[in-house]
């Protein structure tokens, strides 16, 4: 596609959330509709899999030896998906940010869903005195500036619990060279290097980096490379 000036410049907030209030209140619909393509029905169970397996790496989790922590916060949650499928699993409580509310209402009343905030990240006011052990924040990053994503990420990081908490980044990468700009949903899909820019510029450093394994493939259809970063406050 035709770009002209920074591609995160294109991005317009309201024609994200415009997008996502028409699609389905289901993981496929969280999606894009991949699971519903022959062969990728299992990409989120494989991506909830490969978010466990970074997360034991880092010392969290269920089995014995990893730990279990009290408060996580999934941005850009969707329907959810990753608060049930990962985040109640390993957090007592789970707050939540997610702009378009029809994704979040049925959450209302669910064990551990702590707060709901609707809203873009890039409005996001954490309350007074909380803190995060995990912040996990998927698939939405493409939503925001690069100035919005790093006031966001300095936000998160005044929210983090001292020493032990941790900031969660699983997002596609652009491997074309360039950031790329998505009309269809309003997002721009970055490379590896604008990521680890924006952090930097966050005052963040990174402590692990893994790329998400085992995604079907058809002669048809390949997904974007897919990196999970953890940071934590560089000072
Ligand atoms: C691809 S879905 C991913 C949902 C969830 N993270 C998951 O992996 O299942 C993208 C989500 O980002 C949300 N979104 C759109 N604009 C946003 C913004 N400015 N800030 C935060 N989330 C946004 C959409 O409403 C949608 O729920």
């Amino acid at each position: 596609m035709a770009q002209s000036g920074p591609a995160d410049q294109m991005i317009n907030s309201q024609a994200g959330v415009k997008y996502w209030q028409e699609a389905d209140a289901s993981d496929n619909g969280m999606l894009g509709g991949v699971l519903g393509v022959a062969g990728f029905a299992s990409v989120s169970r494989i991506d909830l899999q490969g978010s466990r397996t970074f997360l034991a790496r880092l010392g969290i989790g269920a089995k014995r030896g990893r730990n279990l922590v009290a408060t996580a916060l999934d941005a850009g949650a969707g329907i959810g998906r990753i608060t049930e499928g990962l985040l109640l699993h390993v957090a007592e409580q789970v707050d939540i940010i997610e702009p378009v509310s029809k994704f979040t209402d049925p959450l209302k009343d669910k064990a551990g869903v702590r707060q709901i905030f609707n809203v873009g990240l890039q409005a996001w006011q954490p309350p007074e005195g909380v803190t995060y052990d995990i912040i996990w924040t998927q698939w939405c990053l493409g939503h925001v500036t690069d100035d919005q994503m790093v006031e966001y990420l300095e936000l998160c990081k005044s929210v983090l619990t001292p020493n032990s908490g941790v900031i969660v980044i699983k997002e596609n990468q652009s491997t074309s060279g360039a950031d790329m700009f998505d009309a269809t949903d309003s997002s721009l899909v970055r490379e590896d290097g604008t990521f680890l820019r924006l952090f930097e510029r966050a005052g963040l450093k990174l402590i692990k980096s893994d790329m998400q394994r085992g995604f079907p493939e058809t002669p048809t259809k390949r997904l974007y490379p897919v990196k999970m970063y953890a940071l934590k406050p560089a000072s």
